[in-house]
């Protein structure tokens, strides 16, 4: 058992990581890339240029498929629509004078923006492969209208692409050009990616429910980042119809398209360096190996099929060293509840009370829930129990949004809550904890723990993308608050480490303090004490009533019954979807039927 000194003491909490040994990858490969006109070979300026354009999509969409998991395989139309846009415009084949061709780039990137959440809107509704089918539908018609269109595109034999002027006009300039543009793609990227955008966008795509209850909207980040995947794709193919100098349909083959998408896929998920050494080593490949190169299609496959087995996580895995390092495996779980009053000042405390009145929920003609009534009060714990099938998880997806009653209201502080809604329930300060944990595997315990902080950020997607002075204020904020519910649950040593090196009783406090991150008016722990140890579940007591002392209400649902009799103030039980009794826990133990029916003998 921890000294009451320990107990208030944190462990050495992790300093501020410095950024610059995850810039220095980036930085020696740009410094490589600036030294490449030393070669003095303009063939070499070709395929660097080539591979900084591809990049430049590949940034963009990196976010699409590598942090926010939709398989967006067509995306070259998109490099097809800006390259024709950029032609068309700096040719002035639509009528009016040639545009200059940074104008025309520009407008190729506003093209690419809007096509993008074209493109990207059907990953709304559709899922995995039947969404990748419509984004190569798109590739499709794109490919179909460049040839068809033949006053304005010159059909299957091609227009010019746009011409930029001095000091972009030689080979070794244009190279230039290109690696200016791919690295601060690479710097806004870097940036959106270590946001609460980037955070959002993996939660989406490893634990989409815990990302709704965290007040992320799936619909509204997948269009942000399609937009930008969009206009970075736009902008790309401006770039490669300049160094095409002369573009026809053939050039956006699905080839191309499947060289993005494998260079996402072999650099790991959710990485900015991974995917960045994937494209450079898939645009080089043919190159070396040229003998190959009518094998590509076949080169890429065999590349992919040896990653996917061999290392699943990609490159971004093989360079994740941080992770190799064992952790320590004595680890103990020492809450520290002294410490609730940093994390929740008083101006920030907000109990909010919770009624539930007349609430009917039926799934055909089972009634789930029938006519409830329930009633949690600030700074109270109120326990909901009662048998298997009893509709305390059926509770808990009303109050949470998941589920719409057929009847009956809800409020929150006397002011009426909204029925379904699980996105906006974060924003009236309602946290919950799930059954089984729903963390995010691939991203550290601290990444975690800020996406409770979600809702409190104001600083837009572009603010985010540059980095701006409000993006950072945030980010440093959440980052504070994070690491004092880390603190506040025992957990700050681990916050760097990928979660799902995490045990289980682990995990369920990393949810804890999610949940305490978004500093709650009302609490929802499902079954916390699962799988935790007796010393594990006294720690965990004394860490909920504090919670609820600091003012918020908490609402728990738990099988063990000697954690609810100890902790709560009241306790509501259910059974067959009615309250079968509700009171005091002397009263509830005492209580004829809910011996019988549930308790036992
Ligand atoms: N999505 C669903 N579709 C159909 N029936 C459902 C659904 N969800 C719950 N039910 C039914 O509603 C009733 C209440 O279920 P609920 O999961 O809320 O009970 P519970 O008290 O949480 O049980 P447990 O302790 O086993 O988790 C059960 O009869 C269950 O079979």
């Amino acid at each position: 058992m921890p000294t009451v000194a320990e107990a208030l003491t944190p462990a050495a909490a992790p300093a501020r990581p410095s950024v610059l040994p995850s810039l220095l990858p980036f930085l020696g490969i740009l410094g490589l890339a600036a030294l490449l006109p030393l070669s003095g070979n303009e063939y070499w300026a070709m395929i660097g240029t080539r591979a900084a354009i591809y990049w430049v999509l590949v940034s963009g969409l990196n976010l699409v498929v590598g942090y926010a998991g939709q398989l967006a395989i067509g995306w070259v139309a998109l490099l097809a629509l800006g390259a024709y846009t950029a032609s068309v415009l700096a040719a002035g084949n639509l009528g009016g004078a040639p545009w200059p061709a940074f104008l025309a780039t520009a407008a190729a990137g506003l093209v690419g923006a809007a096509a993008g959440v074209v493109v990207g809107s059907p990953a709304l509704r559709l899922r995995t492969f039947y969404f990748a089918m419509t984004t190569l539908g798109f590739a499709t018609i794109v490919t179909q209208v460049a040839l068809a269109w033949q006053d304005v595109t010159g059909g299957g034999i091609g227009l010019p692409g746009p011409a930029f002027p001095a000091p972009f006009d030689t080979a070794w300039g244009f190279y230039y050009l290109c690696l200016g543009l791919a690295a601060l793609c690479t710097w806004m990227a870097g940036n959106a990616a270590r946001s609460r955008f980037g955070r959002a966008l993996v939660a989406v795509r490893d634990a989409e429910v815990a990302a709704e209850a965290n007040g992320i909207s799936k619909p509204r980040l997948l269009v942000t980042v399609f937009v930008f995947a969009g206009a970075t794709a736009g902008v790309a193919g401006s770039l490669f119809a300049g160094l095409q100098t002369y573009i026809t349909p053939e050039a956006f083959s699905f080839d191309l398209s499947l060289l993005f998408f494998i260079s996402i896929l072999i650099g790991g998920r959710g990485s900015i360096l991974g995917p960045l050494l994937g494209t450079v080593i898939l645009t080089l490949l043919p190159e070396i190996a040229a003998p190959l190169a009518a094998w590509s299609t076949a080169l890429y496959a065999a590349l992919l099929l040896l990653i996917v087995l061999a290392i699943p996580g990609g490159i971004a895995a093989l360079l994740d060293f941080r992770n190799r390092r064992p952790l320590e495996s004595n680890r103990a779980i020492a809450t520290r509840p002294a410490l609730l009053g940093a994390l929740l000042p008083e101006e920030r405390r907000r109990g909010e009370g919770l009624a539930l009145r007349g609430i009917v929920l039926a799934f055909g003609g089972v009634r789930a829930i029938d006519g409830l009534d329930i009633d949690v009060h600030p700074g109270e714990v109120h326990g909901l129990i009662g048998p298997n099938g009893s509709g305390k998880t059926t509770t808990l997806n009303v109050i949470s949004g998941y589920y719409r009653p057929q009847q009956g209201t809800l409020a929150l502080g006397g002011a009426p809550l909204p029925a379904g809604a699980p996105t906006l329930r974060a924003a009236h300060g309602i946290a919950r904890t799930f059954q089984t944990p729903r963390v995010v595997g691939e991203e550290s315990v601290l990444d975690n723990v800020m996406l409770g902080g979600t809702v409190e950020g104001r600083a837009g997607f572009a603010e985010a993308l540059l980095a701006l002075p409000r993006q950072r204020r945030e980010e440093r904020a959440m980052r504070e608050r994070a690491l004092a519910a880390l603190r506040v649950v025992g957990l700050e040593s681990l916050a760097e480490a990928r979660a799902d090196r995490l045990q289980h009783s682990e995990l369920r406090f990393v949810e804890i303090a999610r949940a305490l991150a978004l500093r709650p008016a009302f609490l929802l722990l499902d079954e916390p004490a699962a799988g935790l140890s007796t010393e594990e579940i006294r720690r965990l007591g004394a860490l909920i009533r504090a919670i609820a002392r600091q003012g918020t209400a908490v609402l728990l649902v738990e099988h063990h019954a000697d954690l609810i009799f100890d902790i709560c103030d009241r306790v509501t039980v259910l059974n067959l979807g009615r309250v079968l009794a509700a009171g005091t826990p002397a009263e509830i133990r005492s209580h004829k039927e809910v011996v019988s029916a549930y308790l036992g003998g």
